[in-house]
């Protein structure tokens, strides 16, 4: 049988500037010279998933991990490369795309409209989001009135709630309540079992052994491994237990040297 894929991301570098102050961001805006140091949150990140993949993504703080799933998702621009999606993405991450002067219900119809819903089925749809957010009469407040556990619930909500293709989730499991997080959970699950695409980015080893079956293993911006859970767990597991032991001053070494090799355009 062919395996279909649906997340293919071909070679992706981001670039990012890295300024000394304003002044500094400012010269280089408006003079022909360059000015500020070039970054590379990633540089040259290739994978791909089969439909019905659930992937982590692991890495210490730093990897590049929130960076590659907002651009899977589409929420910021890769510098090069390229990301060919094969259905409609949703991204949760912590309060993603809220706008804080809208109200929770406004979000809602916001977010649903940019993803091409009509009106009907909006009506339709809006009091289960609503429901599973358990935001009560929040959910006539503007969204800058919320508190981060509320943002995420409605952020889960909505882009759970859309049924989308492909989800992609961020740390969201993280915040909340115990309840909120075992509903999320559970969700997650229905999901997998629909046999949908899932990118999942958490620090919890547990929930990636629980949840996903492949692994990407970012390290300083580069793709350090991929391959079966149960492969690359217990290679990031055992480096996770020397970068643990290490100084302050060995990481610093440890990531100098990774850097140099991973900051090359
Ligand atoms: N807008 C930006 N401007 C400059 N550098 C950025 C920007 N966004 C992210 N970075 C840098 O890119 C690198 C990767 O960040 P990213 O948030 O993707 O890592 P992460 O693996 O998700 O980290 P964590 O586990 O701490 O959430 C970091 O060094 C970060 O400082």
């Amino acid at each position: 049988m062919k395996m279909e894929k649906a997340i293919i991301a071909k070679n992706i570098t981001k670039k990012y500037k890295l300024y000394n102050g304003s002044k500094e961001r400012i010269l280089d805006l408006i003079t022909p010279r360059s000015y500020g140091e070039d970054f590379y949150a990633l540089n040259n990140v290739s994978f791909e998933a089969e439909k019905g993949d659930v992937i982590g993504f692991i890495g210490i703080n730093g990897s590049g991990k929130s960076t590659l799933s907002n651009i899977v998702a589409g929420i910021i621009p890769e510098t090069s490369g390229s990301v060919e999606l094969n259905g409609q993405a949703s991204l949760i991450a912590v309060a993603s795309g809220l706008k804080g002067d809208l109200t929770g219900r406004d979000n809602i119809e916001l977010k649903c409209l940019m993803l091409g819903l009509n009106k009907k089925e909006i009506n339709e749809l809006e009091p289960e989001i609503i429901e599973f957010a358990e935001l009560g009469n929040f959910i006539d407040q503007p969204v800058k009135s919320y508190s981060s556990g509320m943002k995420s619930r409605l952020g889960f909500s909505i882009s759970v709630n859309i049924d989308p293709d492909i989800l992609i989730i961020d740390e969201a499991l993280s915040v909340g309540d115990k309840s909120f997080s075992e509903k999320s959970f559970n969700k997650m699950n229905d999901f997998k079992e629909d046999g949908k695409t899932m990118i999942f980015v958490s620090h919890s080893l547990n929930q990636m052994k629980q949840f996903c079956n492949k692994v990407l293993w970012l390290e300083y911006g580069k793709v350090k491994d991929f391959g079966l859970v149960e492969e690359v767990i217990p290679k990031y597991e055992e480096f996770l237990m020397q970068w643990k032991s290490m100084s302050k001053k060995k990481r610093k070494r440890y990531r100098k040297n990774a850097s140099k090799n991973n900051q090359q355009g």
